[in-house]
């Protein structure tokens, strides 16, 4: 492992910005939800499609990586009986908490995304009974980190049943290396069969959040493609989007993102 570059990683967080890392990527024009040709609707999109397929489910699901949105457990959240969520930061895992437990006015309102997902899964679901759902079934928000073997530490108690990840692994892997490292740190925690739906950036090699600069790894599709094989996946699906000019708003220089739903090997 490339320990001095997973420090510099580590330092970088330090001051890492959660509400204005909300607003770069989670508020207009990001958070278009007029048309799939917008970035947020087609994530979302993905991930309903994924768990419409009723062929992801269990017991529990955990999120790598979580940051302190929650939109990319909406559509799993019909699927299991408890959510995870995880994350290296407590501001970021205190953002969770707080839409959570709804105990502080200033919490991110994600109700925009929870009635786009009830919209796209068709079942006529009224938004509040999927918000309080999926409130009730994150039941544990906890600290990670993928660079270790054991990303949680020694807390869980058998392997998860699916695992999800937004955005995560190539924001916080110095190099090619690094990522396939913590993308096979992060395998221990899913049980032999089990589905990893992951969504990333492609062709990215910064982000900003607040005052922290954080750099990313720079990874094409077929690099995704590559790890996840060579982590012991078979690839179920692939899909990628290119970022239009108008989503190209400078907080980061992500070209694309891609959706990746790989199933670990028995
Ligand atoms: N060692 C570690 N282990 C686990 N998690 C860790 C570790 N270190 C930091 N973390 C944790 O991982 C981080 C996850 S947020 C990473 C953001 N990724 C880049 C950003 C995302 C984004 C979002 C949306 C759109 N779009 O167009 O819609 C584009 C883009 C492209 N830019 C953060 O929560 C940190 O706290």
């Amino acid at each position: 492992m490339n320990a001095i570059g997973v420090a510099a990683v580590a330092e970088s967080y330090q001051t890492f910005n959660p509400r204005a890392y909300l607003q770069n990527n989670y508020m207009p024009p990001r958070a278009n939800f007029t048309s799939e040709e917008y970035a947020v609707p087609w994530k979302l999109r993905r991930l309903a499609d994924a768990f419409a397929t009723g062929k992801i489910h269990g017991k529990t699901l955990i999120d790598i990586g979580s940051g302190p949105t929650i939109y990319q457990l909406l559509s799993a959240c019909d699927f299991f009986e408890e959510i995870v969520a995880t994350d290296y930061l407590e501001v970021n895992r205190g953002e969770i908490h707080s839409w959570v437990h709804g105990d502080d006015p200033g919490a991110f309102d994600w109700s925009p995304y929870i009635q786009h997902v009830c919209k796209i899964e068709g079942k006529g679901e009224p938004w509040k009974e999927k918000e309080q759902k999926l409130k009730k079934k994150l039941k544990k928000i906890l600290p990670i980190d993928v660079h270790q073997p054991n990303p949680l530490g020694f807390v869980l108690s058998q392997p998860a049943d699916a695992l999800i990840s937004t955005f995560c692994i190539e924001a916080v892997s110095p190099d090619r290396p690094s990522f396939d490292r913590a993308l096979q740190n992060v395998t221990t925690l899913l049980k032999p069969g089990g589905h990893f739906l992951m969504i990333g950036g492609l062709e990215e090699s910064f982000y900003l959040a607040g005052e922290a600069k954080l750099s990313v790894v720079p990874m094409k599709e077929e690099d995704i493609k590559e790890s996840f094989i060579k982590a012991g996946y078979r690839i179920h699906d692939f899909h990628s989007y290119s970022m239009p000019p108008s989503l190209k708003i400078g907080v980061d220089d992500v070209q694309g993102i891609f959706f990746i739903n790989g199933q670990k090997s028995a």
